[in-house]
């Protein structure tokens, strides 16, 4: 992890919201002081964050996720500038700029866009701002030809990731990693903690979302994952409840599950 020098952190809305639906402000204030900690140490931070939906929920008083597209849509609305609200306010305590970014799977498929997305990065990214990136929810919507929803930001984590030649994605979620099953389900389900490739055996041991505001459950977890091994990268999924668990993460302690290609983790031994 020492050779770390870009990660993208994504966190999913069942760390950032309470099962009530109000804003978990803890979570975020850590998130905030912790990814501040990293780039005063120098390293380039991107963070991917669900919660439009979930915050517009609150906003309402919904405790059911609509199911109406629109509805979906219009609470992501609401939610993006209460979230982004929130978090301006907390990273500024630490004296840390961030920006939104968002995204939807069109304009990355666009290459003239794509380049302005690139550019754009980069040059928050040479000025030590945080680019909070979110799929644009308004207008991303399931098309056939003319793609533009990501569907989950597990996979949007990976894309964003892999073309930032990200060195690590870190995924927080509400759980402590990947189990050899749904450990909600099932008691005896143990942590897996290094994973070298996502096989159809790990496919099966993964279960949908735990809770009414998780989208994609661990499945797309895996998805992501194995973009990251494709481009020879890591990803770390860890629990979220308390984010500073990144600069554990980063100290080489062995938290959640790791995955890695087997030649990197044998280089590291030869290190
Ligand atoms: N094999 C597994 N290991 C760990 N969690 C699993 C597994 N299979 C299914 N899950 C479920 O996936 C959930 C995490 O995904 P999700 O609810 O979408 O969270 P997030 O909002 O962080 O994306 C866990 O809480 C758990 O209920
Ligand atoms: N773009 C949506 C997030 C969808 C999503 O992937 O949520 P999650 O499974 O909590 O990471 C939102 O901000 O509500």
């Amino acid at each position: 992890m020492e050779n770390v020098q870009r990660l993208v952190v994504k966190i999913g809305t069942s760390s950032l919201i309470h099962p009530n639906g109000k804003i978990n402000l803890q979570a975020i204030d850590q998130l905030s002081y912790t990814l501040t900690g990293l780039v005063n140490e120098g390293k380039q931070v991107i963070l991917v964050s669900s919660g439009a939906i979930g915050v517009g929920m609150g906003q309402l008083g919904l405790t059911k996720r609509p199911r109406e597209i629109q509805a979906q849509q219009a609470l992501a609305s609401i939610g993006q500038s209460e979230l982004m609200t929130v978090y301006q306010q907390r990273f500024a305590v630490y004296g840390q700029k961030i920006s939104q970014i968002l995204l939807t799977h069109d304009v990355l498929d666009f290459p003239e866009s794509r380049e302005h997305v690139h550019h754009t990065m980069e040059q928050l990214l040479e000025w030590g701002v945080i680019p909070v990136v979110n799929e644009n929810d308004t207008v991303a919507v399931d098309e056939l030809d003319h793609r533009t929803r990501f569907g989950d930001n597990d996979q949007l984590s990976a894309i964003v990731a892999t073309r930032s030649n990200a060195d690590l994605l870190v995924m927080l979620s509400d759980i402590d990693g990947f189990y050899t099953k749904n450990p909600h389900k099932f008691a005896d389900a143990k942590l897996i903690d290094v994973l070298h490739e996502i096989t159809e055996d790990s496919v099966r041991r993964a279960g949908g979302a735990g809770t009414e505001l998780g989208t994609g459950g661990m499945v797309t977890k895996l998805k992501a994952a194995q973009s990251i091994l494709a481009n020879n990268k890591m990803m770390v999924l860890a629990n979220g409840a308390n984010p500073s668990i990144i600069f554990k993460i980063m100290n080489n302690e062995p938290i959640g599950t790791l995955f890695v290609s087997a030649q990197k983790d044998e280089d590291k031994e030869v290190i």
